[in-house]
């Protein structure tokens, strides 16, 4: 097996989802384990995938490991599989919190990991995943693992002091944006929008406005402006956001959010 994951869950899905659309890996390259035998049929029907309710199963066979279950079960899920990761093997993690020296005394012995933070837009191929490989992973393998993780979006190899910010920014962002979603779409349908249509206008426009500043590579701050006519709508609007601390609201949040993943 080429791959394996440990936890078929949402970001499992999503992850194997963009390695088998771009032809990476085929289904049958790919191994899956979880204690829920729904996760593992619901897994096996959206993707063909081969899945055992044995962890040891998946750890044992596969090249490149990905521990997708969540940060509370890490622990006792590395105790589990710890003797079946051979020196040639390569975990990767996904899990907020878990640094390289946790999961280094967690295995009890010097193990090849990639500390990795995804998100959940890797679900339609658009995800942001930072990694930091520990020391014993070599470029080609770094090479290799950055192949696998760039099917389902954008990879940066980041110091691994900024992983916390990581999970803030790109890792738990996606809630703050589909929150943000929301209230457009209803303040369109209270303005008398249909509420689909509310959605998709809203949504095209974060799309887009992500889209300019990807682009263009200009400042936000400039891009912002360029929408405010003197005396128009929207310098109304950030006037009003403004007022209610909007900016604020948002970097307390992430601030929030980082510490509780330093602490996990
Ligand atoms: N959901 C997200 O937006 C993101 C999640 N992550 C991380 O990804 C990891 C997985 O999160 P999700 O996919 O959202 O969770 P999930 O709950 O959808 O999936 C976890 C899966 O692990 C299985 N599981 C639990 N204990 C197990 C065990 N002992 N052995 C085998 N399988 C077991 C569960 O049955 C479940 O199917 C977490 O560490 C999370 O922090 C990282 C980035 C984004
Ligand atoms: O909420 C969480 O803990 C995970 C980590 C990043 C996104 N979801």
């Amino acid at each position: 097996m080429k791959l394996g994951f440990i936890g078929t869950g949402n970001m499992a899905g999503a992850i194997m989802g963009g390695i088998i659309k771009k032809g990476i890996f085929k289904p049958e390259e790919i191994i899956g384990s979880d204690i829920s035998e729904q996760g593992r049929e619901r897994i096996k029907k959206m993707y063909g995938i081969c899945v055992t309710a044995d962890n040891k199963e998946a750890a044992s066979s596969a090249e490149v490991l990905i521990l997708s279950v969540k940060p509370q079960f890490y622990e006792e899920t590395i105790a589990e599989i710890k003797d079946c990761i051979e020196e040639s093997k390569i975990v990767v993690t996904i899990a907020p919190g878990k640094t390289l020296e946790w999961l280094k005394g967690q295995f009890g012995k010097e193990v090849k990991l990639v500390r990795t933070m995804p998100n959940t837009p890797a679900m339609v191929g658009e995800g942001m995943t930072a990694a930091c490989p520990n020391e014993l992973v070599t470029e080609e393998e770094k090479a290799y693992v950055l192949h696998i993780l760039e099917a389902f979006g954008k990879v940066e190899i980041v110091p691994e002091r900024l992983m916390d910010a990581v999970v803030s920014v790109s890792g738990s962002s996606p809630a703050y944006v589909f929150m943000l979603l929301e209230a457009m779409a209803d303040a369109a349908v209270a303005a008398g929008m249909p509420r689909q249509q509310a959605y998709k206008f809203a949504a095209q426009a974060v799309y887009g406005s992500a889209k300019m500043v990807l682009d263009t590579g200009r400042h936000p701050g400039e891009l912002k402006d360029m929408v405010c006519s003197p005396a128009g709508t929207t310098i109304e609007a950030v006037r009003v956001l403004e007022k209610n601390g909007f900016r604020s609201a948002v970097m307390e949040a992430m601030k929030a959010c980082a510490e509780v993943s330093g602490k996990m």
